[in-house]
Formats: structure tokens, sequence, C-alpha cells
């Protein structure tokens, strides 16, 4: 980290952080997971409590009605779990870990909503968010969960949220980014950090890709309670994470849900050779009609050349999406669901924009460039995350590699060797039936003889 420069910091920060919101921003659903979850209890003796329904959290009546209103029928795994520590008496403090979009933030906003007392008029629960884009998506999940219980006020602590020198906020919920958040406890007095309940730490993943935000929330939780609930949420785990999360969160119980094995043995994955970039284009054309029966993704190595190839497809007719690194996160997201709501079939990117953006229904992956790391070797990692995307939830999916020089060619030997998988080659023609084949078998569901 000290190595690093601030651009460099500032570049991871928002490359996070904008894949975070834009996941949010395109997410209508709660991420399907069969997964197992793992606890680590601080007390071995204390009984691991599971709920399936939100009845028996014994939830205040406002709040299940907005928990029903929010269309949750039941807790999603993390929340089975989760909840009833957060929840219990005296409270426990928690550091979880569950892949994005498994119902975290709507987990800990249950949680700061049924603590809060809303007879006193201050600040009892406190979140801190990596950015102010963020922080606005969790404060929406407090409005629209606390929809029915008004007496509950939330208020941002925000860059632009300037409030008059002397103020002494009387909202019990504050949402927030970390700078901003300390400044109001310990230069402007605008929050007595004595008197907070409960402290939610949030994307501490995210959190971790600047320094300065390490430090500002250590800050911050050095003048809370002793008392105060600690909880800290990521969507990763890495040691660095985990590494500020023992700073942050005393005694804590850990809950980590277990993310699907990736693994490659429902994605058939083929190689086609070509001589040139044109030439891939034509064999994309000739496969075309086949991969639009479902939906696709085209992987390129650069900007230019995504934007390239997307222009010469919808030249010859064909209406593609294009996901580009110089569109602002508004823009990304609105391709993305437009994508998402099958408006487009196809779309076009590279991997900068894609990695860690969740679209499920993609079931066929085509590397236009196979994925090289900046020394020129290959990106075994990228190349999992890419054609992963294809065979989610134990789907079938097909990859196909477009191989176009004796260098590509030597990385695809190597991406093989590092599998250990054999990658078949397939003729254009015969690669037209197989996708075709592919798709109606995918779509149609025949019932399996095999
Ligand atoms: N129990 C539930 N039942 C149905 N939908 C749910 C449930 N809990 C959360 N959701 C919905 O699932 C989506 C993802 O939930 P949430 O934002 O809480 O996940 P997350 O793990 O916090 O994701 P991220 O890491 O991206 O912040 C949201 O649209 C949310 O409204």
């Amino acid at each position: 980290m000290a190595s690093d420069s601030w651009a460099q910091a500032l570049t991871r920060l928002y490359d996070k952080a904008a894949q975070s919101l834009l996941n949010k921003l395109i997410r209508s659903n709660l991420v399907n997971t069969t997964n197992q979850v793992e606890v680590l209890q601080r007390d071995p003796t204390s009984p691991l409590y599971s709920v399936k329904s939100f009845e028996e959290l014994r939830l205040k009546p406002q709040l299940l009605q907005g928990v029903y209103a929010m269309g949750f029928n039941r807790p999603s795994k993390i929340q089975e779990t989760a909840l009833p520590m957060m929840l219990a008496e005296p409270p426990q403090n928690l550091i979880a870990q569950s892949q994005s979009g498994t119902g975290k933030t709507a987990a800990f906003v249950l949680a700061m909503l049924s603590h809060v007392d809303p007879e006193n008029k201050w600040p009892q629960c406190m979140c801190v968010s990596p950015t102010y884009e963020l922080a606005l998506q969790t404060g929406k999940v407090i409005e629209q969960m606390g929809k029915f219980y008004p007496e509950v006020q939330l208020v941002y602590a925000i860059r632009g949220n300037k409030l008059e020198r002397g103020t002494k906020l009387q909202e019990q919920i504050v949402i927030g980014t970390p700078g901003t958040v300390l400044d109001w406890c310990q230069k402007l007095k605008f929050i007595d950090p004595r008197k907070i309940k409960v402290f939610v730490l949030d994307e501490a993943d995210v959190m971790i890709a600047t320094q300065g935000h390490q430090d500002q929330s250590i800050r911050i939780q050095r003048m809370l309670p002793k008392t105060c609930q600690m909880l800290l949420f990521s969507a990763t785990f890495e040691d660095t994470v985990w590494n500020f999360a023992k700073r942050i969160v005393p005694d804590p119980n850990i809950i980590k849900l277990k993310r699907e094995e990736e693994t490659l043995d429902t994605i058939k994955q083929y190689y086609v050779i070509c001589n040139s970039k044109e030439e891939k284009f034509q064999a994309l054309c000739n496969i075309y009609g086949a991969i639009t029966i479902a939906q696709a993704m085209i992987f390129c190595h650069t900007r230019k050349t995504a934007g390239w190839l997307a222009g010469e497809l919808s030249r010859e007719g064909h209406q593609v999406a294009l996901l580009s690194g110089e569109m602002q996160v508004e823009q990304r997201a609105a391709v993305i669901e437009r994508f998402r709501d099958g408006k487009e079939k196809v779309l076009v990117t590279t991997n900068v924009c894609a990695r860690g953006i969740d679209v499920e229904q993609v079931s066929v992956v085509i590397n236009f460039d196979l994925p090289v790391d900046k020394d020129g070797n290959p990106d075994n990692e990228t190349y999992l995350h890419r054609i992963g995307r294809t065979g989610r939830f134990g789907k079938r999916g097909l990859a196909i590699n477009m191989v176009d020089s004796r260098f590509s060619m030597n990385i695809l030997d190597r991406i093989q060797e590092h599998f250990s998988k054999f990658i078949k080659t397939k003729q254009m023609n015969n690669m037209r039936c197989e996708t075709r084949a592919h798709f109606f078998s995918v779509c149609f569901h025949p019932p399996s003889f095999t």
C-alpha cells in the first residue's frame, strides 16, 4: 500500500466502488445460492440460532410490514444466521462475508432499525460506506424498509450536506462516508459518538482500497463506547480485509458464505483458428444467428477493439451493446440493465468493466481476444472469471476462444495446461452447428436420456 501512488489507490477504489454500485443498480433480485454458511462463533458454548422466517425474529410490526412490502418472503442464507446474532440481547459483534447480492445490506439495515429507540432524538446507529454513491444506495434501503416506521429518521453524513455549526442531530440513524462522519463526530460535534449503539462498516473490501478510509474508520471506532455493537460486512475476505476487520470488531462472531466452487465442468470449451482480426469478425458473423438464440458476452483485450467490433457488428445489422471503460457508472448500469432485460442479446466488452458484475443469464462467452496480463502471459484467473459467467448455478455454458496467431495458440495451450483441461478445436462450420445444438439443448431443456 505504501508504495502505491494516490492515483493508483484512487483508481482501485473507484473500480471496486463502481463495480459494487453497478451491481446494486442493476440487481433486482437476490442472488440465489445453495452455498453453505460457515459460522465461527466467539462463544462456542452459545447455541447457534438460525431462523427460517422473518416472524421468528419477533420484529416490530412496522418493520415486518416493511420487509414484506419489499417483497421478501423469507430470509436469505446469510440472513438466516446473521439476523439472530445481530438482534440478540446482549448485542453481539459480527463480521460477515458473503458475495455481493446475497442480502447483507438488507440484514444490517433491519438490525439498525430494530435497535433504534424512536423516542430518543439523537443518533443511535451509524453506518459507514466507502463512497457517496454507495452511502446513498444504503440510505434508500433504510428508507424503504423503514417506510412504516416514520418516527425513525435518517441523516446522510456525506460531502455537500452542510449543517449549521452547533447543530445537534435529532435523527436516529446516520449513514455516511468515513471522512464526513469523522468530522461530524470530532470537529463539528453534530453527533455524540458515545451514544451510538450500533456501528456498521459496510463494504469493508472496498473501504480498504484507500488507506485514508481505513484510518478514518478506525478513528471513528475508537470514539464509540465499548458496549457499541460492531458489525462489519464484506463481499470478499482476503487477508487485508481480515486484518482490518479484527482491528475494528473485538470478539467477533464470524459468518462466511462459501463461494460456489468455481468449476469448468459444466462449460463446453472450444477454440477456432482464424488468421486475423477480420477473420475473427467473419467467424463471429457466421455463428451470430446461433449465439443470439440465447445471450452472449464477447470479450476483447482493449477498449479500441471492443469499440471496433461493436461498430462492425452494428454495420452488419446486428444489435449489440457495448460496455466500455470510459462510460460513467450510470451509463454502464443502463447498458447492463438493457442486456439483462434481453433488449440486446450480445454484449461486447473488456475485462476491466465486466469484472465483478453479475449478469446471470449469459450462456455463451466468446473470447475474441484471449486474456493476457500486462506481461503477455496467460491470465488464468480472468479466463476462469470470464467463462465462469456461463456455467453459473450448475447451468450449462459454452465458451468459444478465437485464436489468431502462434502467440494466442501458445496462450491457449498454457491455459489448458493450467486447468488440466483439454480444449477442443472446431471448424467454423461445425462450430455453427455445435453452437446451435448447444443452445437448443440449453434453451429447451430436453429430457436427459444420457
Ligand atoms: N430475504 C430476501 N428476499 C428477497 N430479496 C431479498 C432478500 N434480501 C435481500 N433481497 C434483495 O436482494 C438484492 C440484494 O440484496 P442486498 O443488497 O441486501 O445484498 P448485498 O449482499 O448487500 O449486496 P452488495 O454486496 O452488492 O451490497 C436486493 O435487491 C434486495 O432487495
